[in-house]
């Protein structure tokens, strides 16, 4: 049953970026490019897009958003409604910033709190991991800041670490699509000890560097063997980024998530934006790849949830008139 004191109910949920070079999902970082989402009960469900780039994306039960609300109604006991969902993101779709992860968690929050919150957020990242198989993106975009999560299949244990405050994001994302799929089915099965070593070590000192805001680590322990060498084939340029960014103005440089956007994390008092931007804008023209740059922050907040009756929230969703 919907909780009738609830008309409709509005989300907005961070994009991500997951591994954050060594910590292979793992570590996820959630960021200031949003996707907000309005649901409500309906005579028949259909779901509207704000945006560019969700050509193809289905407008029926078939959407990805409308089967996550499913799982939550089908995981709280409760008969799934008809429903009529608005969406408008500005996450990019398969450029390694966490779309998919972005709509599994808008779908899951909207849903529980249509309900009247059945499933605490905990259940909800078991549920988000399960579809995903890694909790990297879901965890950093439900809960905001910075994610270290181990999941067994089932459970996904994690801590929350919030970001060094000096910190910022600049993310050059190419315009070509690199789906998760693809880029994993080019890891190794196997890694040598000394890779394992190497991994287990940066991601360790990586994660203790991030909750001590000790920024001055995040070159060496943003390093990685275990995914990014058999990646870059698909990223053109990337090596070099990965291996120049932290000697043009960077603290640390990784692929974002599986790609192929690309990230830079800088201090907001480093003073070298323009020059680190200039670098990796001239990596990808002499690749012969387009991209574009955008500067972001960490998101605090994760997948934030209003309800109430907002009877022209979809005009306003639809037009594009939310606040960010
Ligand atoms: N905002 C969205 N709304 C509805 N469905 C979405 C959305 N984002 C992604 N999806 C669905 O998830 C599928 C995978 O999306 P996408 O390619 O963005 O995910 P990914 O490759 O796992 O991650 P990333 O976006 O981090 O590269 C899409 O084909 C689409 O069906
Ligand atoms: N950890 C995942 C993140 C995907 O966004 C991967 O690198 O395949």
């Amino acid at each position: 049953m919907v909780n009738e004191n609830v008309g409709s109910v509005r989300v907005r949920v961070p994009a991500s970026t997951a591994n954050l070079g060594p910590g292979f999902d793992t570590l996820g970082m959630s960021l200031s490019l949003y996707l907000w989402l309005e649901m409500r009960q309906a005579e028949q469900t259909v779901v509207h897009f704000a945006g560019e780039g969700f050509q193809g994306i289905p407008a029926d039960k078939e959407n990805l958003i409308y089967k996550v609300a499913q799982l939550v109604f089908d995981a709280a006991g409760v008969q799934v409604p008809e429903l009529e969902i608005g969406m408008r993101s500005d996450i990019p779709l398969t450029r390694g910033l966490g779309s998919s992860a972005s709509a599994i968690i808008a779908g899951m929050v909207a849903a529980n709190a249509l309900i009247g919150y059945p499933l605490s957020n905990d259940r909800l990242f078991d549920l988000a991991t399960g579809l995903e198989r890694h909790p990297d993106n879901v965890g950093a975009s439900l809960f905001g800041g910075i994610i270290a999560a181990a999941w067994d299949g089932e459970h996904a244990d994690y801590v929350r670490i919030e970001p060094p405050r000096n910190l910022k994001v600049l993310a050059l994302i190419p315009e070509f699509e690199l789906a998760t799929t693809a880029a994993r089915a080019v890891l190794p099965q196997q890694l040598s000890l000394q890779d394992a070593v190497y991994n287990i070590s940066r991601s360790s000192l990586l994660t203790a560097a991030l909750s001590s805001g000790r920024l001055d680590l995040l070159a060496s322990a943003m390093r990685d063997r275990l995914h990014q060498p058999y990646r870059a084939a698909l990223v053109p340029g990337m090596e070099k980024v990965l291996t120049e960014a932290s000697q043009r103005g960077a603290l640390g440089a990784a692929l974002s998530g599986a790609g192929p956007t690309l990230l830079a994390l800088v201090d907001r008092d480093g003073g070298r934006d323009e020059e680190l931007e200039a670098f990796m804008q001239s990596v990808m023209r002499e690749n012969g790849i387009e991209a574009r740059t955008v500067w972001l922050e960490p998101d605090l907040e994760g997948a934030v949830c209003e309800t109430g009756i907002h009877p022209d929230l979809f005009l306003e969703l639809i037009k594009g008139e939310l606040s960010s």
